[in-house]
């Protein structure tokens, strides 16, 4: 496990020093210990001896002093590194997911993230410090006694060890036990805290339906559980635990018989006698603690395990030698699969080939689940092809510095996240140095600047967690605002479909028509909304992961085929729009 987590850090220096603080700590306590029995033996004889005492009492000071001085720096020290491990652990892991593909972001992967930055990475560093150091000391401390008692008195030395065969197999059990129970207790805790999160977020689904009380009882249901797990792991480690109890306390009823059989026979004097029972008590009482610690251990163990876990997923491969710069804003299909089981299940794209050129704007349709997510996911490298090549500028995907390509592509889709800040803020993370002039423009063209002028506090107004004080039509509208701020010449937009009422849709539409009408930039949009597909030159037809039509929308009307269909249906619900307000007085 130690190198487990050693693994887990490039610059092991600081826990090294702190366990070396701590072992040097160990082995000084059961030095000074051995220094009691010179002292003991000089001042319990009938007529103490002070002057043979003395120098053990200078050294033991000495000694005292120094444990006092290294134990003062090992709290800053282990304080620091308990901070210092925890937070290279954060950077270590926010570094390694920059380079993970979109793809893996997805809910359950979000969730192990922010549990491994937050309370993984934290109760590593804390742990390693809380645990690590006793455990040292747990272990030393017994060796050290065992050293100076062999120097005192063999016999009770001997006495010591014959209790290690016992003790250490009962050490083991009630340590496996603590630890497994630990393992259960935490995956119950992981339990409880999903179910409180789905709580949170079914409530209005649940509300909605009627069933508020159903979130409840699952919750309760998970709690009840954890209290389950507690109390059976409490059973479980009775025995074990009581096990080792008795096993310490035979040894140290042992150690007493011996010695106090060995005092009448006077084989020992007093202070020999007192000196060793007090060297019993420090060899027995660490061990008590190894089995608390073993527990801990592994919970600790558990957490640097999910760490790696993360830090095992394999980022976006990079080529050598990568393309530095798009060239030519072209996309570029060609015979391209995809199955998100992996190849061989079922594809959600086969064989699909398709040119964007430069500067045009292309309608991505089809029925639901054709296809259309999954092609702008490729091209933004969500993830990667199974077969085939997706080409932006000419050039594979794959052999672009992934940085580099995201820099010229700008992504709209249909979830879109704010930050919790002004709603400026969130417009210039596309381009921080951009100036108001360029800011205004771009909330103009993306239709912006209405929904601003609504807002109590104009630009400066915040946008609550994830843009909550805006709807799903204005997100899209900051969105498509950025992505002409970035001035991406690869702009992918996945238009915002649902619950949007006629204001947004035209806005959003008018939004998606200003990206796509300028001739230096490349558009890819999932369209649903009519004005979206009139504002684009070209039209795509995807459906069960191919490409079935193709052509200009003259072409396609003329085709007959999903888009002709599409086309006159909403030509019709336009017309009877127009003909019901007509008859409204
Ligand atoms: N993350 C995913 N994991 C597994 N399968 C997926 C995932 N995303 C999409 N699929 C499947 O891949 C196929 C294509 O999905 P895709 O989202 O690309 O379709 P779509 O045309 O965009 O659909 P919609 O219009 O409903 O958004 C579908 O069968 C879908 O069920």
């Amino acid at each position: 496990m130690i190198r487990r987590l050693y693994t887990l850090l490039p610059r092991p220096g600081l826990l090294l020093r702190l366990g070396a603080l701590q072992a040097a700590l160990a082995v000084l306590q059961g030095l000074l210990l051995g220094v009691l029995v010179p002292v003991l033996d000089a001042l319990l004889r009938p007529e103490p001896d002070f002057g043979a005492a003395g120098p053990w009492l200078v050294i033991g000071g000495l000694g005292t002093v120094l444990y006092g001085v290294l134990a003062v720096l090992a709290t800053p020290v282990g304080f620091a590194a308990s901070m210092e491990l925890g937070a290279r652990l954060r950077h270590h892991l926010i570094r390694h997911v920059t380079t993970l593909p979109l793809g893996w972001f997805t809910a359950r992967n979000r969730a192990r993230l922010a549990r491994a930055v937050t309370s993984d990475a934290g109760a590593i560093g804390q742990l390693a410090v809380t645990t690590g150091g006793p455990a040292i000391t747990a272990t030393l401390v017994p060796a050290t006694v065992i050293a100076i008692t062999f120097a005192v008195d063999p016999t009770t030395a001997l006495l010591f060890l014959a209790v290690v065969p016992f003790a250490w197999p009962a050490i083991r059990r009630a340590g496996r036990v603590n630890a497994e129970v630990e393992t259960e207790l935490e995956e119950a805790a992981a339990g409880i805290a999903g179910r409180a999160v789905e709580f949170g977020q079914a409530q209005p689904v649940l509300r909605a339906a009627g069933q508020g009380g159903t979130g409840t009882a699952r919750m309760r249901d998970a709690l009840l559980a954890h209290r389950r797990v507690y109390r059976r792991g409490l059973r479980r480690a009775l025995v074990p635990d009581l096990t080792f109890t008795a096993v310490v306390m035979a040894g140290f009823v042992a150690v007493l018989i011996v010695t106090a059989l060995r005092l009448t026979s006077g084989e020992l004097a007093v202070a020999e006698a007192v000196a060793l029972l007090v060297l019993a008590v420090r060899f027995l009482e660490p061990l008590a603690t190894l089995v608390e610690l073993i527990g801990a251990l592994r919970a600790m163990d558990n957490a640097v395990g999910r760490v790696r876990a993360l830090l095992s997923v394999p980022p976006l491969p990079v080529p050598p030698d990568p393309v530095t710069a798009v060239g030519v804003p072209e996309v570029a299909f060609a015979s391209v699969g995809y199955a998100y089981g992996g190849p061989g299940s079922a594809p959600a794209l086969d064989g699909v080939s398709f040119t964007c050129p430069p500067g045009s704007s292309t309608a991505l349709v089809g029925p639901s689940g054709a296809g259309k997510s999954t092609v702008v996911r490729l091209i933004a490298r969500f993830f990667d092809a199974d077969t085939g090549s997706v080409r932006v500028g000419g050039r594979d995907v794959r052999d672009h510095d992934p940085a580099a390509l995201l820099a010229d592509i700008a992504v709209v889709l249909q979830d879109v996240y704010l930050f919790d800040d002004t709603v400026e803020e969130n417009l210039r993370i596309a381009r921080p140095d951009a100036t108001r002039a360029e800011l205004l423009a771009a909330a103009d063209a993306a239709r912006l600047t209405e929904v601003v002028a609504r807002l109590p506090d104009g630009w400066d107004t915040r946008v609550g967690e994830g843009g909550a004080r805006l709807s799903g039509g204005e997100r899209q509208r900051v969105s498509i605002a950025r992505a002409l701020l970035k001035r991406s010449r690869i702009v992918l937009v996945d238009e915002a479909a649902s619950a949007l009422d006629p204001e947004n849709e035209r806005a959003v539409a008018d939004a998606i028509a200003a990206l796509a009408r300028d001739p230096e930039r490349t558009v890819l949009v999932i369209a649903h909304a009519p004005a979206t597909l009139a504002a684009c030159d070209r039209v795509l037809v995807l459906d069960a992961g191919r490409v079935v039509e193709a052509g200009t929308p003259d072409e396609l009307r003329a085709a007959g085929g999903f888009f002709a269909r599409l086309d006159a249906r909403q030509r019709e619900a336009r017309a009877w729009r127009l003909a019901a307000r007509a008859r409204q007085p």
